[in-house]
């Protein structure tokens, strides 16, 4: 195992070699991943195979829904069941109450989807199916904004697979170790808009507060402006994250460390208010949350890093359920974090 704490910001990894014949290239790259993983939970994508033109017409899109007059959003609400799916107002959402944290709400309006696949047969007609492939809903007044959507998210899911199975190897387990818990997947997507500043925020309040993903991994593309993304530092401190153009911010998530047994962070990060200077620019981003199978096992990979397991198996299901409700609904987690279960 590496020394932890040595990296003191968000690395760039060339996928490239990866994705070459033979071992090689997929061992270096792993090596690369697993040093990220371990010091600073983030790292960032290059030669990922994301065409250009499908993450284009996705930010476009998604900046003309936002340009919407507010009535024509909220058309397509956040169901009242608050799953992740259709449109979420400014002063809906608080992330930091997952993380037992009373702040003001976050300075975000949001547009979520879900699985583009149907459910699989065995969980059709539970409340599972429900949660997890609740249908997604489209703004009639934009055309071409479900295909961009459907095409980013499916281009999401490939790279997820393809990172996992780093991860995988990284973990010294079989590439597809991930596959048959992640084939039947229940991802979300959300693209964020945080508004031009026009006031002061108030005391706490940030664009997102800070808080950790709770899925596998995210693979995020956000305008890199200030009022940014910032990663919080092993020895405190936060890091602005700025990726280059073509790349995507990726980062371990609650699961992937159970997973891993805590080797691996999934780490606090943020999203920081503009400075005076730049509080009329806006900023778009676009994360996209890899969650596994509902029925999918989270036991802690022991083999690698040989110590005992330190978090009962889970079932993702039930796992999700414990922390999302939370920042939805607003209300303080009764513990630090859901992540001890
Ligand atoms: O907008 C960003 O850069 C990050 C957003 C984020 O961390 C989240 O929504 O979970
Ligand atoms: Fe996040």
């Amino acid at each position: 195992m590496s020394q932890k704490g040595e990296l003191t910001e968000v690395p760039a990894i060339d996928l490239a070699p990866s994705f070459d014949p033979g071992e090689a290239g997929r061992d270096r790259v792993a090596a690369e991943i697993r040093r990220a993983c371990e010091e600073i939970g983030f790292f960032s994508v290059i030669g990922h195979r994301v065409p250009d033109d499908v993450v284009a017409v996705l930010q476009r899109e998604a900046k003309d829904y936002f340009a919407l007059p507010l009535e024509e959003k909220l058309k397509t609400p956040q169901p009242p069941e608050k799953i992740s799916r259709g449109y979420s107002h400014v002063g809906s959402r608080g992330l930091a109450f997952s993380m037992g944290k009373e702040t003001p709400p976050d300075l975000q309006e949001s547009f979520a989807m879900g699985p583009v696949k149907p459910a699989p047969s065995a969980i059709v007609g539970t409340p599972q199916e429900k949660l997890f492939f609740f249908p997604n809903s489209w703004p009639e007044q934009r055309p071409g904004f479900r295909a961009a959507f459907e095409a980013y998210y499916c281009e999401m899911d490939r790279l997820a697979v393809h990172i996992l199975r780093l991860f995988a190897r990284a973990l010294k387990l079989d590439d597809g170790f991930f596959d048959e818990k992640v084939n039947q997947a229940t991802s979300t997507m959300r693209a964020i808009y945080y508004p031009p500043q026009e006031q002061m925020p108030a005391l706490g309040q940030l664009r997102a507060g800070e808080h950790t993903d709770y899925d596998t991994l995210t693979i995020l593309k956000g305008d890199d402006v200030p009022g940014g993304l910032q990663v919080k530092l092993r020895h405190g401190g936060w890091v602005d994250v700025h990726p280059r153009s073509d790349a995507f911010v990726c980062n371990v998530g609650d699961l992937m460390m159970r997973w891993t047994n805590d080797e691996w962070v999934s780490n606090l990060h943020r999203v920081a208010n503009p400075p005076p200077e730049a509080m009329k620019l806006g900023r778009l981003s676009v994360p996209f949350f890899h969650n596994p199978n509902v029925d999918a096992e989270i036991r802690c990979v022991t083999s690698f890093y040989g110590k005992g397991e330190k978090y009962p198996p889970v079932r993702f299901g039930d796992f999700y359920l414990s922390k999302h409700m939370k920042a939805q609904n607003m209300t303080k987690a009764p513990e630090a974090s859901a992540r001890s279960g």
